[in-house]
């Protein structure tokens, strides 16, 4: 699996705020949509393209446009919507399927609760959305599922990681092409599951439910 953490003073701004419980649900909803978009810019460096000839009002040129089949964009729900529109802005031919996932606040296990994708991927670029990689858990049968589907190239973004989470999402891709965009790697999960120094609860956080 790749990995690429985020290095920038702009991104590293935004998520200062994001984190700050001060910050309140439209703030932070703004910022996920922004933040997303920065990372996008790393995470579609390969995206597929093919040349396309255009005309300017000056010349004949050669440009590129994204290839069929188109990428795949798929926010984990609920926290992952979050992130949606700041991708889709940026990728607007993407096609957008589901998955709704909740993680057992005992067990730390996700279940799966809704689930639209297209039946093949084998010729598909998805991007999983999902601001929160803690245990990685969510994330790694969020692509299980893709992988079922037969997706070979699949990337991650996720604002925050902790070290627990990209170590179990690299143990459950071994050998698959993964990479995993991060809005920052932060130190350690606590007793409860949660990133240290985190955020708090990403849904809750965006959709006002503390
Ligand atoms: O890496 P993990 O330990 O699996 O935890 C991360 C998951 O937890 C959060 O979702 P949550 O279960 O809170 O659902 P929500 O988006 O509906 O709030 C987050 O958005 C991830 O999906
Ligand atoms: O810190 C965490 C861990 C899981 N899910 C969240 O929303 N936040
Ligand atoms: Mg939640």
């Amino acid at each position: 699996m790749r990995v690429h953490v985020a290095d920038h003073p702009l991104i590293t701004h935004k998520l200062t705020v994001l984190r700050d419980i001060n910050t309140p649900s439209p703030t932070f909803r703004s910022l996920a949509e922004e933040l997303v978009t920065l990372l996008a810019y790393e995470a579609t460096r390969n995206v597929r393209v093919e040349p396309v000839t255009i005309q300017t009002p000056v010349a004949e040129t050669t440009g590129v446009a994204i290839s069929d089949p188109r990428p795949l964009v798929v926010p984990i729900l609920r926290a992952g919507l979050g992130m949606l529109e700041g991708m889709t802005k940026l990728v607007p031919s993407a096609e957008v399927g589901f998955l709704g996932m909740v993680r057992n606040e005992e067990t730390l296990e996700p279940t799966t609760y809704a689930e639209r994708l297209p039946d093949d991927l084998s010729d598909r670029q998805c991007f999983v959305l999902d601001p929160m990689l803690a245990t990685g858990g969510s994330l790694s049968a969020a692509i299980g599922f893709l992988f079922d589907r037969g997706a070979q190239d699949v990337t991650a973004i996720c604002l925050l990681g902790a070290p627990e989470g990209v170590a179990a999402l690299e143990k459950a891709t071994e050998g698959r092409d993964v990479t995993l965009v991060l809005g920052a790697l932060d130190e350690r999960l606590n007793e409860k599951g949660y990133i240290v120094p985190g955020l708090g609860d990403a849904g809750d956080r965006l959709y006002g439910t503390v």
